[in-house]
């Protein structure tokens, strides 16, 4: 039996365990059998702390629902630091992930900010199949179609519509998440801009499908939105389950400014689950 931790960023929800003191046994398999919805505990993404090693403060390895690894996570990047800091004491963490060293601090009213690193737009960084210009994917179906791409350490693509309601998210979502341009597939964002500082989003996660945030999704859009030329570097970007504040710095880095929650805690009998 292990302790865990239920926690979610504006409803993007996650399975934490720690492996920081001790090895956990967990694989693909039995991370995906935990985050099923039906058989598990169920999460968006599952999340182990491990180690954080020279200058950073802890080690936080993603996975999503199939068990696949991702190189980053918005919204659990804030949860974890929020848990490193209670523990230490200190209001500014270094989260490490796989895609890079994340710096996290606490601000008023129980936000926490993490600079997310830079976004990467070239085509081999989102990565594309093939040489395309990232700012306008030939990709599309039923009159959604023109969307821009980046990498904030995992894949995102970004389609701008005039009104996000009439969108059909989930049956889109999938279809260009395998969208053949996409080697490693892709979360795909739907982005209706209100106004230059302002963004409603819809995100369909590669592997978690319609979630109701996503942190590197939300960078993915202002980035792409100012890129366009449709907003500032600053907005607010309003997604089902509730609002990030995010600015792409002058120095590339996205900064994302959220909340941080925990559901619940329990034991968990890893032995219940497939190796
Ligand atoms: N929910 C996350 C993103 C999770 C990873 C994603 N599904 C992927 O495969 O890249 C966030 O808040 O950024």
């Amino acid at each position: 039996m292990v302790p865990f931790r239920k926690m979610h960023g504006l409803g993007n929800d996650f399975v934490v365990l720690d492996a920081r003191r001790a090895d956990l046994p967990i694989t693909p398999r039995r991370a995906a059998a935990i985050a099923d919805r039906r058989f598990g505990v169920g999460c968006d993404q599952f999340i182990v702390l491990e180690p954080g090693l020279d200058g950073a403060d802890v080690f936080m390895r993603i996975r999503n629902p199939d068990g696949s690894e991702a190189g980053a996570c918005g919204n659990a990047t804030r949860c974890i630091a929020s848990l490193v800091a209670a523990e230490s004491g200190r209001d500014r963490v270094v989260v490490r992930t796989i895609a890079g060293d994340l710096p996290v601090e606490r601000l008023p009213g129980g936000l926490w900010r993490a600079d997310m690193g830079p976004a990467r737009l070239g085509w081999r960084d989102v990565p594309l199949a093939r040489e395309v210009d990232t700012l306008h994917l030939p990709i599309g179906r039923d009159g959604v179609a023109d969307p821009a791409a980046c990498s904030m350490g995992n894949p995102h693509v970004t389609f701008f519509v005039p009104d996000l309601g009439a969108v059909p998210v989930t049956a889109l979502g999938p279809v260009f998440e395998h969208d053949a341009l996409l080697p490693e597939r892709a979360n795909i964002g739907f982005a209706q801009v209100l106004s230059p500082d302002h963004i409603r989003l819809e995100v369909w996660e590669r592997s978690a499908g319609r979630t109701l945030a996503c942190g590197s999704a939300a960078c993915a859009a202002i980035v792409n939105a100012a890129r366009r030329g449709l907003t500032g570097r600053r907005a607010a970007v309003a997604l089902p389950g509730g609002t990030l504040q995010m600015e792409w710095r002058a120095d590339g880095h996205v900064l994302m400014t959220g909340p941080v929650a925990t559901a619940f805690t329990g034991m968990l009998d890893l032995g219940a689950y497939p190796a």
